[in-house]
């Protein structure tokens, strides 16, 4: 197992926003997470993330990850080309090679040179996500990655988590719409606090 979250619980003055969340996650899995808004599914990644400290309950998560938030941290003076020299040296990698490749599969190569203040906000989820891929995590939580893209990218979206999954990363999508959930592994859906089943599907 790469990932064992157990009986999470995190409030927020007297909100309950997380009752005891359990889930586990293998390698090679494309996970997602569903729930409408407000569910806690952006306060359960930050807790998987490490960014955000729960009230109660453990994460088990072994190797490396990387964290592409719903709101983007990005310098609005910075070019795309800076942000990924600043994150190469964070991470310390050797080279910008695997960053500027995803940037190429998202089609996002034009705009190496422009400062993130006159990007498009899908051009700037586009970096977003690749600042959270480009030290191939062994864990990858995406937090709802596809906003904004056009349908061209969104496709690319999930050759890339396809590819991701066949070089054996786990990947949890979290994500309001439950569409496309073909594409995952595992569905969890996010409601009152606890992780259940998806509902059935109405096929009459
Ligand atoms: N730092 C915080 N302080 C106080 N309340 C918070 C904080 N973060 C989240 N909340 C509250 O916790 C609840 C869950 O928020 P969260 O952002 O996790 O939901 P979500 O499922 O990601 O929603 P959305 O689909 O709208 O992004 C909401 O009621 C939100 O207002």
């Amino acid at each position: 197992m790469v990932l064992r979250v157990t009986e999470l619980r995190k409030s927020f003055g007297s909100r309950q926003v997380l009752r005891g969340v359990g889930f586990e996650a293998r390698a090679g899995q494309l996970v997602g997470i569903v729930g409408e808004n407000g569910a806690g599914k952006t306060t359960l990644l930050r807790i998987l993330s490490g960014d955000l400290r729960p009230d109660d309950g453990h994460v088990e998560l072994m190797g490396t990850r990387g964290y592409c938030p719903q709101r983007p941290v990005l310098d609005e003076e910075l070019t795309v080309r800076q942000h990924l020299r600043l994150f190469q040296v964070a991470y310390r990698l050797p080279s910008p090679g695997r960053a500027l490749r995803l940037i190429d599969v998202l089609s996002a190569a034009g705009y190496l040179d422009t400062p993130v203040k006159a990007l498009s906000g899908g051009t700037s989820q586009k970096l977003n996500l690749v600042l959270a891929l480009m030290h191939d995590p062994d864990v990858v939580l995406l937090d709802e990655p596809y906003q904004g893209f056009d349908w061209e990218t969104y496709l690319r979206f999930w050759d890339l988590a396809q590819v991701l999954k066949d070089q054996g990363r786990t990947v949890i999508i979290v994500s309001h719409l439950a569409h496309d959930t073909g594409r995952l592994d595992v569905l969890h859906h996010l409601h009152d606090g606890l992780l259940t089943p998806p509902p059935p599907t109405d096929t009459t």
